[in-house]
């Protein structure tokens, strides 16, 4: 028997620690154009042009790369009450900050949860200028809100019971003939998802993904990363998705850390939302012009930390990895189910 989940309200920062925070900043900041809204030494605090919390962002400078914290806004104070209790519950490792753990957060509770992943939950926050109306200040490539977090594990259906039991609400997955899950993306906002788990060896990050208002800011991410002769930091995209419906880009930053660009998914906010279920074996998917998606996309994830900062070590998945049945000379997707002539296609291999 758990206790009552906390009532959260979205997917608010993620703390990551970087290898080079000069490098990791130029990226972020130079050619991304996060806000900076504190930096010292140490740590740099960075947050999305719509943001009025103090960060989404916490960059800080570490031996390994890896994710410190997903952070989690909670309705109110006492639901930090809610989530000690919650998790101590399922038997979670809790520690309980009323300082909190970094500038511009009040108190905090962070716990390991039962994927592994280093959640925290927090309501007291400093406040920083909201920057919506100062279009002097948005670039071409405006980054304006953190949409969402995708985390990899190994048993996706046990996951995905476990972030329903949190509140989570799910709106869309990926499935097979085989009864396999691969995939599911989960609501606590109004939209497609706030975090998501993709099938793989974790727990690991899959990534971290920003919004932007329309689909040109990303054309225009992807055009300044070739003027910067960067365009090695685009790993995938830009494209259409099918699941979610979204415009997305992602990309590499210099640790290797995936970062994805997103806009324009759909409504999800009703109790009555349909779940929408794909064919893993739909090759319009992930990419809904059927563009190919590339090996590393499903191989590279990044590592998380315990609350002691110490790598979280990785289960293998047991059962198909997504990756195995729809790429490569074993793989096939069809781009019309029905159509056994012409419609389907060996995986790509790039
Ligand atoms: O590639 S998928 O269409 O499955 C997809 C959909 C939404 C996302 O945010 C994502 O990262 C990936
Ligand atoms: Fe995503």
């Amino acid at each position: 028997m758990t206790a009552t989940p906390p009532d959260i309200v979205r997917s608010a920062y993620l703390e990551l620690v970087v290898s080079d925070l000069a490098a990791s900043r130029e990226f972020y900041v130079d050619v991304l154009g996060l806000v900076v809204t504190e930096e010292d030494g140490r740590e740099i605090h960075l947050r999305a042009l719509e943001e009025f919390i103090h960060h989404n962002l916490v960059l800080r400078e570490g031996p390994v790369p890896a994710v410190a914290a997903f952070g989690f806004r909670v309705r109110s104070p006492r639901e930090l009450d809610a989530a000690e209790a919650h998790y101590r519950a399922l038997g979670c490792g809790v520690r309980r900050e009323p300082a909190g753990f970094r500038t511009g957060v009040g108190e905090v509770v962070r716990v390991l949860d039962p994927l592994g992943f280093p959640y925290e939950f927090f309501y007291d926050v400093a406040h920083a200028p909201r920057l919506t109306w100062r279009s002097d200040l948005y670039g071409a490539g405006a980054i304006v809100r953190l949409d969402h977090f995708n985390q990899v594990c190994p048993d996706v259906v046990a996951g995905a019971a476990y972030l329903e039991e949190l509140g989570f609400k799910r709106t869309e997955d990926i499935r097979g003939d085989d009864g396999v899950t691969y995939a599911a993306w989960f609501a606590r906002k109004d939209t497609v998802h706030d975090t998501a788990l993709t099938g793989g060896s974790g727990p690991r990050m899959h990534h971290i993904a920003f919004a932007t208002h329309e689909k040109h800011n990303i054309l225009y991410i992807c055009d300044k990363l070739g003027a910067l002769r960067r365009s090695d930091a685009i790993e995938r995209g830009p494209g259409r998705h099918g699941v979610s419906n979204a415009f997305y880009l992602y990309l590499r930053d210099p640790d290797g850390h995936r970062i994805e660009i997103y806009t324009q998914d759909y409504y999800t906010g009703d109790p009555d939302n349909p779940v929408v279920t794909w064919d893993v074996h739909d090759n319009q998917r992930r990419d809904w012009w059927g563009h190919a998606v590339v090996p590393s996309w499903y191989t590279d994830a990044s590592t998380v930390l315990d609350l002691d900062g110490a790598p979280v070590p990785l289960r293998e998945r047991e059962q198909a990895s997504e990756m195995d049945v729809t790429i490569g000379a074993d793989g096939f997707s069809y781009t019309r189910k029905d159509d056994t002539a012409r419609g389907f296609k060996v995986g790509e291999q790039l």
